[in-house]
């Protein structure tokens, strides 16, 4: 199993890469990014960080056999590549903001991938998660099933950890979904967020469950207040998780952003909805009932997917 991860000498590239190699279920990672001219010197962020990392092999102990690149013929015949190169947002910008920097970043970089791993699945990572998704999917010729974007198990899981530090209770019993897409319009579901198989309503008040649906609604935005950038923790390891249900073909079912054709009601665009994850990619969607309000809020975000999509065909 090979697995390219490209902006893996930024942030959250670098912790794809190392948290694949920690799970130990792959035979390599090539860590792309580009290289750096400064002072009239050269730097090489994703070598300098893949040397790094492969380094902690023998004390972590894993074999998976992390490389560092510039070079895109190093990741031929990848079978998942992984996007995270691009800008990511400054305190006061939204993420929508980095649609015109990113946009040509994610596109040339997946021309690049497939031209080298023309049957690959890609999970897109950079931001605004909806539309590069859509547009590394255009790019790439594959089909929808093999392109997906991360976004619903970061979400998730900081709404996982907002409860479980609430009801001091372990984060590994708390079961939740979010649909819709990867901005403040997001759907967290109550009505489908559980302990251990128990409504999640048993343990907390209304008011109270609100408050943290606000939290992590901006979940993104108050890690970007604390630190200046944008998080890669825990949106490396959720990333990584999705390498690790694909290539494993471990039939997980996760929140990812996938094309809807039709499904929930939506068409002819990425969002956020429940997915099983396996060796071909996207084996299913699930698409689950949903009440009347939450149909609503669900347009609602996806309508904002949608502007955002006719933003980009202006910029485009
Ligand atoms: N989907 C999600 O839930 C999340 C998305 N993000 C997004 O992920 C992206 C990366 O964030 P960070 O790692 O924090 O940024 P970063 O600045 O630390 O790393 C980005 C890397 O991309 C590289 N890069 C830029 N253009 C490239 C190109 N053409 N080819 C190869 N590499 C290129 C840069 O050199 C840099 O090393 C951002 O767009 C951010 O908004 C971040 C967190 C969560
Ligand atoms: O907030 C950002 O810009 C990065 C991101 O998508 C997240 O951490 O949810």
């Amino acid at each position: 199993m090979k697995i390219t991860v490209v902006g893996a000498g930024g942030n959250v590239g670098s912790t794809v890469a190392l948290t694949i190699a920690q799970r130990d279920f792959a035979k390599e990672v090539i860590a792309v990014d580009l290289e750096i001219k400064k002072d009239d010197k050269s730097f090489f962020p994703s070598k300098g960080r893949a040397l790094d990392q492969w380094q902690t092999a023998p004390v972590l102990n894993f074999d998976t056999r992390v490389r560092g690149t510039v070079d895109y013929e190093d990741t031929a015949n990848s079978d998942i590549c992984v996007i995270t190169a691009g800008l990511p947002r400054k305190p006061g910008m939204s993420r929508d903001d980095l649609l015109s920097a990113n946009m040509n970043i994610v596109k040339d970089v997946t021309e690049k991938l497939v031209k080298h791993s023309p049957d690959t699945i890609i999970v897109v990572v950079s931001n605004p998660l909806d539309l590069m998704t859509y547009v590394a999917w255009k790019a790439s010729g594959l089909p929808a099933t093999k392109v997906m974007g991360m976004a619903g198990i970061l979400d998730t899981a900081r709404y996982r950890a907002f409860l479980a530090e609430e009801l001091n209770l372990s984060p590994k019993d708390i079961q939740a979904l979010i649909l819709g897409g990867h901005g403040d319009s997001m759907v967290p579901m109550p009505r489908y967020t559980t302990v251990s198989g128990i409504p999640v309503t048993h343990f907390i008040g209304k008011e109270k469950l609100d408050e943290i649906i606000e939290r992590t609604k901006k979940g993104g935005g108050e890690l970007v207040g604390l630190m200046g950038t944008s998080a890669w923790y825990a949106p490396g390891a959720a990333a990584a998780q999705m390498v690790e249900a694909i290539a494993l073909d471990q039939n997980r079912i996760f929140p990812c952003a996938a094309y809807l054709d039709g499904e929930f009601g939506l068409k002819d665009l990425y969002v956020g909805v429940p997915v099983r994850l396996g060796r071909e990619g996207i084996k299913e969607i699930v698409e689950i009932d949903l009440n009347d309000e939450e149909q609503e809020l669900l347009n609602t975000s996806a309508d904002h997917v949608r502007q955002g999509l006719e933003d980009l065909k202006r910029l485009s």
